[in-house]
């Protein structure tokens, strides 16, 4: 770990953030400081706004209006310095299909300037201990959905990032690859190092996160630790439906030619 993820410090400051698509409004004027150290979670319903904002806040996408810090970085103004102390976990992941595990890996190592050595002894720890190692031979393009994952948070993680972004990371993993991600990533926390990952899954943003910001309709409807987001709901759920509207939403009296009766 490098310079300035302690506690009480900001690891990603966000200010009047917007994107647009045509007509579409995907990110309408989001305020956001998020606090390092912490395993934050940002959570919403589909086409939030969720992807565009990570992807705006790790340099893939440039904003229309606002500014973005990480770690005290400027994204757009210095993106080396950003990207040299950010790992990302993308959408969508695309990776070298034709590289094995272990080729990512070492790959990956060197684009990040490390030391061969250094990536090596790194490459097998990380393998190992996300269950990859009797794979690292098989080329990406064989791997299965956790597995691509896995090799892709190693990936990430490779360089000893100060935040990790993840964009839907638990997507597609059984529980088994779920808990190994889930131990690397609360290791990775209790070293000082900030996760900021995006869910739609509330039990396990529940579990997991000590601090949440809930974003509707492309703004941040209420951010703060877990209790502040809870409030007097019973769960992170019940918060996130309030939050959100979706509470006692109609859900299909339409459909009444659904199940049963006449096909
Ligand atoms: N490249 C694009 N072109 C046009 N519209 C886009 C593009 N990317 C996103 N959008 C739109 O912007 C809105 C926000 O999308 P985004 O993918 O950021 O939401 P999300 O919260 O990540 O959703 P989900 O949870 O379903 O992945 C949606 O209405 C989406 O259709």
């Amino acid at each position: 770990m490098t310079e300035g993820t302690t506690a009480g410090q900001v690891a990603v400051r966000v200010q009047g953030l917007w994107k647009r698509f045509g007509e579409q409004v995907a990110v309408a004027g989001v305020d956001l400081e998020l606090p390092a150290g912490r395993f934050v979670g940002l959570v919403g319903p589909n086409g939030a706004g969720k992807t565009t904002t990570l992807s705006m806040v790790t340099g893939l996408l440039r904003p229309d209006h606002g500014s973005v810090e990480v770690v005290g970085h400027d994204v757009w103004r210095d993106p080396a310095q950003v990207k040299a102390r950010i790992g990302v976990l993308p959408e969508g992941l695309r990776l070298f299909e034709r590289l094995s595990g272990r080729e990512l890996l070492a790959y990956t190592g060197r684009l990040r300037g490390l030391p061969g050595a250094e990536v090596d002894k790194r490459a097998t720890q990380l393998l190992d201990v996300l269950d990859l190692a009797g794979a690292q031979h098989k080329l990406v393009v064989d791997y299965s959905t956790g597995m691509r994952k896995k090799i892709a948070l190693a990936s990430a993680l490779l360089h000893n990032p100060e935040v990790l972004f993840l964009d839907e990371p638990f997507e597609g993993v059984d529980p088994v690859s779920a808990q190994t991600i889930r131990g690397v990533l609360e290791r990775y926390t209790a070293s000082g190092a900030t996760v900021v990952f995006s869910s739609h899954v509330m039990e396990l943003v529940e579990s997991l996160c000590d601090w949440v910001a809930v974003m509707a309709a492309g703004r941040i409807r209420a951010h703060g630790t877990l209790a502040e987001v809870r409030g007097t709901e019973r769960s992170l759920q019940q918060a996130f439906l309030e939050l959100v509207g979706a509470n006692g939403r109609d859900t299909g009296s339409d459909l009444d030619w659904l199940g049963g009766g006449a096909r």
